[in-house]
């Protein structure tokens, strides 16, 4: 069972040289993208994926650098391909990911359109439950702290890569997902500074070596260049690169 993640973008919310970060799953025939940020179309135009060849779309959390690309997805998907997309949302955010984000564009009283349902196929997901996606691909949610009252996730693949999304340092879940025998931790990164709502390079850099020799670091900023040879056992994910786990 092996699959293919690749970051769209790697680049935290305020990023210009990397798009949003956002991740492609490869299983043999199935597609997932991980979050749609303001620059993820562009993002799947540069690598030449059309938005029919994504079967699954799943949202950690509400911010534009995560949901930012789905107006325009949701419009190409009802005027130019006639397809709606499969959405997979945490159940917390399906109410404040239209009322809150895409309600503002999306809404057409003139042609009933009233609801994500209406663009794309909803399949609400619960943290803690393991969902068998493909043969290959088995997803569970973590909540994560991130905005304090504002629901966010981490989401845990085939048992074998925490994929943290946007959260703040949280020690005793890496401790708990090294312990579960996770191979590799994909975690935000700020590399400067005290981590408010993200994980601050120094706090990663306090991880036992054996946690860091198998994290790796995404949603970073411009400045990412300067800190290589300076994240401990730990490596920056590059953008657009396919690994495998
Ligand atoms: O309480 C707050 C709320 C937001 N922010 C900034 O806005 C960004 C929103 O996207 P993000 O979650 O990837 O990163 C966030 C931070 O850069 C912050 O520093 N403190
Ligand atoms: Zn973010
Ligand atoms: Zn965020």
């Amino acid at each position: 069972m092996s699959l293919q993640i690749q970051m769209i973008g790697t680049g935290s919310a305020f990023a210009k040289r990397y798009y949003n970060n956002n991740a492609l799953v490869y299983a043999h025939g199935f597609t997932l993208l991980i979050d749609c940020g303001v620059t993820a179309p562009r993002a799947l135009y540069e690598l030449n994926i059309p938005s029919p060849q994504i079967d699954a779309i799943l949202i950690t959390h509400i911010h534009a650098d995560h949901v930012g690309g789905l107006e325009e997805l949701a419009f190409q998907s009802q005027y130019v391909h006639r397809h709606r997309m499969k959405l997979l949302l945490p159940s917390t955010l399906i109410g404040p990911l239209w009322d809150h984000s895409l309600k503002g564009g999306l809404e057409n009283k003139a042609e009933g359109f009233h609801s994500l349902n209406d663009y794309f196929e909803v399949v609400p997901l619960e943290p803690g439950t393991p969902y068998p996606l493909h043969p290959d691909l088995t997803l569970e949610l973590l909540p994560t702290e991130h905005i304090p009252g504002k629901p966010s996730y981490a989401i845990l693949m085939n048992e074998k890569l925490y994929y943290s999304s946007d959260s703040r340092f949280d020690a005793e879940r890496l401790k708990e997902m090294s312990a579960r025998g996770v191979k590799e931790i994909w975690h935000d990164c700020q590399l400067q500074g005290k981590g408010m709502v993200h994980a601050a390079l120094d706090e990663l850099m306090s991880l036992p070596e054996s946690i860091q020799r198998i994290t790796r670091l995404m949603h970073y900023g411009d400045n990412m260049t300067d800190y290589i040879g300076c994240t401990g056992s730990m490596q920056f994910i590059e953008q657009h690169r396919k690994y495998s786990f």
